[in-house]
């Protein structure tokens, strides 16, 4: 039976090798603190709608303790992942694939896309960590689409019944090592589906996280709530307008059916993760999710009004909840 690991299961990682674990899958957990103290004295729990389970899962903070892996699945915030990368190092044999589940410009972005000098984004792998000790070859690309939250050491709280996970290939191939990967996944999650653009997928995604991550975290505001209100709405479409028109820039032309949109957001009442990172006093992902759009902004020459008022908006309540958080 394969083996696979997620690798900082926290809401959505949780979710994920809770869904595994119940249906049968080999499947390990790193994680830490109390939440790992949790899983590890009384399993994993997971809440979704009415069914509430919990599942046995091997967990640990020490990679060396679960050895080389099939398949590795992060799901890390953006901002963790180039602190850990030297730690995969015993997760990974020599063609482990990672499936890096996360929000945001992933890191590998121009991979394969323009020349080598300028395929690494240094605000997402600022010491080039992931390069060296993980390197691109063994990427594979993943889009969340499932709400989630911690909402207790131990215990997740899934907010939909529909949970999607876009895994794909740089280079768009549909290779037997993608179609593993996601054959293990559905064993667990059937919305797990490979795709051949993973960048299309993302763009996607990040029309959803602009605008929700910044309305809902400067307004402490779940996505429902974001689109009940007129003002709020009219700058939920300017945000997603202008992240359009740096995707247009970038070589994807989104349709951008707010319909469809405010369908996905207005059906939970989700807090977006960036806004559970704040509420918690956690650093945000900032950089993945809006300064590395504001660069691919620059980069294209696209005017971004509303963006940069709200980026520069949350950056400054992030600094003084973060230091609210340490007094
Ligand atoms: N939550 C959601 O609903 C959704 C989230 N996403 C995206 O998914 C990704 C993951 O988000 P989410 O699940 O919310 O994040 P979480 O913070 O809940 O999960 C990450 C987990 O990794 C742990 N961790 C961090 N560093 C280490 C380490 N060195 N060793 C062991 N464990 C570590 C964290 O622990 P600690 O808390 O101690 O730091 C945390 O438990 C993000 O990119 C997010 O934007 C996408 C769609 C929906
Ligand atoms: C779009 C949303 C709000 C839920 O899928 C999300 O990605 C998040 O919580 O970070």
């Amino acid at each position: 039976m394969k083996k696979v690991c997620v690798f900082g299961a926290g809401a959505v990682g949780g979710h994920i090798a809770a869904r595994l674990a119940q249906a049968g899958v080999d499947v390990s957990v790193i994680a830490r603190g109390a939440h790992l103290k949790a899983m590890q004295t009384s399993g994993l729990r997971l809440i979704a709608g009415t069914e509430d389970v919990t599942v046995p899962v091997r967990a640990s903070d020490t990679p060396a303790d679960l050895g080389p892996q099939d398949l590795v699945i992060s799901t890390l915030k953006a901002q963790a992942l180039g602190g850990v990368a030297a730690q995969m190092a015993p997760l990974l044999h020599d063609t482990t694939p990672v499936v890096y589940a996360v929000n945001g410009v992933p890191w590998w972005y121009f991979h394969g896309r323009v020349p080598d000098a300028a395929t690494r984004l240094p605000r997402l792998d600022p010491d080039g960590a992931l390069w060296r000790h993980v390197g691109p070859a063994r990427v594979l690309g993943c889009v969340i689409r499932s709400p989630n939250e911690l909402v207790e050491p131990g215990v997740i709280r899934s907010m939909t019944a529909t949970n999607r996970f876009l895994v794909g290939e740089l280079d768009g191939t549909l290779s037997p090592r993608l179609l593993d990967a996601v054959s293990v996944m559905k064993a667990g999650l059937p919305g797990a589906e490979a795709t051949s653009d993973i960048r299309a997928d993302i763009w996607n995604k990040l029309l959803v996280n602009l605008p929700t991550s910044l309305l809902s975290s400067l307004t402490t505001s779940t996505t429902k709530e974001l689109i009940e209100d007129d003002g709020v709405r009219d700058l939920y479409v300017r945000i997603c307008q202008e992240t359009c028109a740096i995707a247009a820039r970038h070589g994807y032309p989104l349709p951008l059916d707010l319909n469809e949109q405010f369908g996905y957001v207005g059906k939970n009442a989700h807090r977006p993760s960036m806004l559970q990172d704040l509420l918690a006093g956690r650093p945000l992902e900032l950089d993945a999710q809006l300064l590395a759009m504001q660069d691919l902004a620059r980069q294209a020459e696209v005017p971004t009004p509303t963006i940069d008022i709200a980026v520069t908006l949350l950056a400054q309540r992030a600094r003084s909840s973060f230091q609210a958080s340490l007094r």
